[in-house]
């Protein structure tokens, strides 16, 4: 996708092929500022700090991170070290799993000689399927959309969205907003509410970001709205990304999904989750019991950053010295107010039946 008119992904590698460069997320939409990482630590304090951030983009990161671990150790012991590592930098997205336990697959038992070529080839791999899974999202989304402007007849089609399930959570195109990429490709008129998503911002800082350019119409809305937009019809699908979902369809999302799900249903407004294969844990039913949900610093909470009229980036107190905050980062959306998971094999409904139809394969390993 385009930053001013110019195209990145999230993730690529430069110079001899080894330098592994991203943008540091906490400073959007503010500054673009180009990272190098250059060291296993880099790459695990780059999840950890959520200078990265997103379940596609954190698995590639640490996919990259096992590189650079191995420029100085290409034994099987560096391979464990650098799994141990990056395993414990966050702990809801199944992607980080996913993506290391591939790598590890691919690098045992190779000769320690060309451990480092595989390893980076491997890290590209990655990237290339979740490019091409979630622009195959767009297409299965796109007839999503594509319905709801005929069963409307004319005017926007309002998608309401929650956190960033952009492309910056991915590599290129993101989950939730393929299909509206792929809407606007196509002359639909799409408009987009977009959820502040406290506490941490993504959707107002890199959602609208990313929207805006790209040149999507969208509103920014408080993460308490969009109940009621949808009281008032002016929300005609929901399209949320998720961080872990179980083999029976619970979905585990950014914070406040959960309640966005249940005014759907509430409203008769269609709630879909769009997700790449490789967020589905295939090893867990049951998402309330199962899903580690991270909890993180109340400090997330009791400040804000924003950037001041003269161009600087400023963090200010908001609630009383003392106020204990308690930040739980994602909640669970049960499966039964789910109405259809947007894989890159198609839509199916969110039981353990619609998606074994559709990834037979995993569902029988
Ligand atoms: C496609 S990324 C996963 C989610 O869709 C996204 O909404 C989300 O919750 C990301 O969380 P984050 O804490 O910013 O890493």
């Amino acid at each position: 996708m385009r930053i001013d008119g110019r195209h990145y992904r999230t993730i690529w590698t430069e110079d001899d092929g080894r330098t592994v460069m991203t943008f540091d997320q906490r400073l959007l939409p503010h500054e673009l500022r180009l990272v190098a990482l250059k060291s296993l630590e880099d790459a695990a304090q780059a999840i950890e700090t959520m200078l990265v951030r997103g379940a596609p983009l954190i698995g590639a990161t640490a996919a990259y991170g096992v590189c650079l671990a191995l420029r100085d150790d290409p034994s099987d012991e560096g391979i464990e070290r650098a799994f141990e590592r990056l395993i414990r930098t966050r702990p809801t997205a199944v992607n980080l799993r996913w993506a290391l336990e591939r790598m590890r697959s691919a690098l045992r038992n190779q000769p320690h000689g060309g451990r480092l070529e595989r390893a980076y080839a491997e890290a590209a791999r990655i990237c290339d399927e979740d490019v091409a899974i979630c622009k195959a999202i767009g297409d299965h989304g796109l007839a999503l959309i594509r319905a709801a402007a005929q069963r409307k007849g004319g005017g926007p089609v309002n998608v309401l969205t929650h956190c960033n399930a952009g492309w910056l959570a991915t590599i290129d195109w993101g989950t939730a907003t393929a299909p509206i990429y792929r809407a606007q490709e196509e002359g639909i008129d799409v408009h987009v509410w977009v959820d502040e998503t406290r506490p941490r911002n993504q959707g107002a800082a890199l959602t609208a970001f990313e929207l805006g350019q790209q040149g999507i119409a969208h509103t920014v809305i408080a993460d308490n709205v969009g109940g009621h937009l949808m009281q008032h019809g002016m929300v005609d699908l929901c399209i949320v990304g998720t961080d872990r979902t179980t083999r029976r369809g619970d979905v585990c999302n950014k914070i406040g999904t959960y309640l966005k799900a249940l005014a759907a249903a509430d409203n008769g407004v269609p709630f879909y989750v769009a997700l790449p294969s490789t967020t589905i844990d295939w090893t867990i039913e049951d998402g309330l019991r199962e899903v580690p949900i991270e909890q993180r610093d109340g400090s997330e909470l009791t400040r804000v950053s924003g950037r001041t009229a003269d161009g600087r980036i400023e963090t200010v107190e908001i609630t009383p010295a003392g106020s204990p905050a308690g930040n739980w980062a994602f909640d669970v959306t049960p499966a039964r107010y789910v109405t259809g998971l947007v894989t890159e094999r198609g839509v199916c409904p969110a039981t353990a039946e619609g998606l074994a139809a559709v990834f037979p394969e995993q569902a029988e390993s």
